[in-house]
């Protein structure tokens, strides 16, 4: 029995940073796939503490909220700083990545055809902030020398944008060598290059 269970839609969405996260810490995840006729059928909806997906199950533990469970994920991996102080930090870093992913979310379900070019217009606004930090932080990770659970929610969402724009990266130095260096993580290519995690789709209306 796998200690963990996500239950989700068959989208990378909001389970990519956590399937990336268990993979580099060598953990199994058993992934039970949703699909749209289901979840519209609203037994499993009327389950969840917010009406959404992912749910992850820890044993007995049962968690909603993606950042929640990486925060989990966090505490009980190594991968949430060393001390309370580079916590705070990493929380205050995860904060500023879901405000990304929500402007990301946004422009894929409701903007793509109209907004993506104002989009990535601004999205340097949002990326240089991330790379003025890591320049401060040197170490190649956004809070202090080791990978955080924030580490592996930005590599997440700068992959999507490398595919919603391969040159989206090219002003970030920061970013990009972050990008390297998570993806040269053994366990982390194996992931990436494997057929399961490579089937799946971005996002959940076939737009990336
Ligand atoms: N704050 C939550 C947000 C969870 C969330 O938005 N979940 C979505 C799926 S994650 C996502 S990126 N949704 C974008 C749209 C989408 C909906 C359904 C399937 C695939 C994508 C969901 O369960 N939608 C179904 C519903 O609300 O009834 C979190 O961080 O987990």
């Amino acid at each position: 029995m796998p200690p963990y269970t996500a239950t989700y839609f068959a989208v990378k969405g909001r389970l990519g940073a956590i399937k990336i996260m268990l993979a580099d810490k060598g953990q199994e995840l058993k992934v039970v796939l949703v699909s749209m006729e289901e979840w519209q059928q609203g037994d499993l909806k009327a389950t969840c503490v917010f009406g959404q997906m992912p749910k992850f199950e820890d044993g007995d533990l049962v968690l909603f909220q993606s950042n929640a469970i990486l925060r989990h994920l966090g505490r009980n991996h190594g991968a949430y700083g060393k001390d309370s102080r580079e916590a705070s930090l990493i929380d205050m870093m995860n904060d500023g990545v879901e405000d990304l992913r929500s402007k990301y979310i946004k422009l894929i379900y409701q903007e793509y055809d109209t907004g993506k070019q104002a989009y990535l217009k601004d999205l340097p606004n949002s990326l240089c902030k991330f790379e003025t930090f890591m320049a401060k932080t040197n170490s190649g990770f956004l809070v202090g020398k080791e990978v955080s659970f924030a580490d592996y929610n930005l590599f997440d969402l700068l992959l999507n944008h490398l595919v919603l724009c391969p040159k989206s990266l090219d002003n970030f130095p920061k970013l990009n060598d972050l990008v390297k260096k998570m993806s040269a993580r053994p366990k982390v290519r194996a992931l990436l290059d494997s057929e399961a995690f490579k089937k799946i789709p971005i996002n959940g209306n076939g737009k990336q």
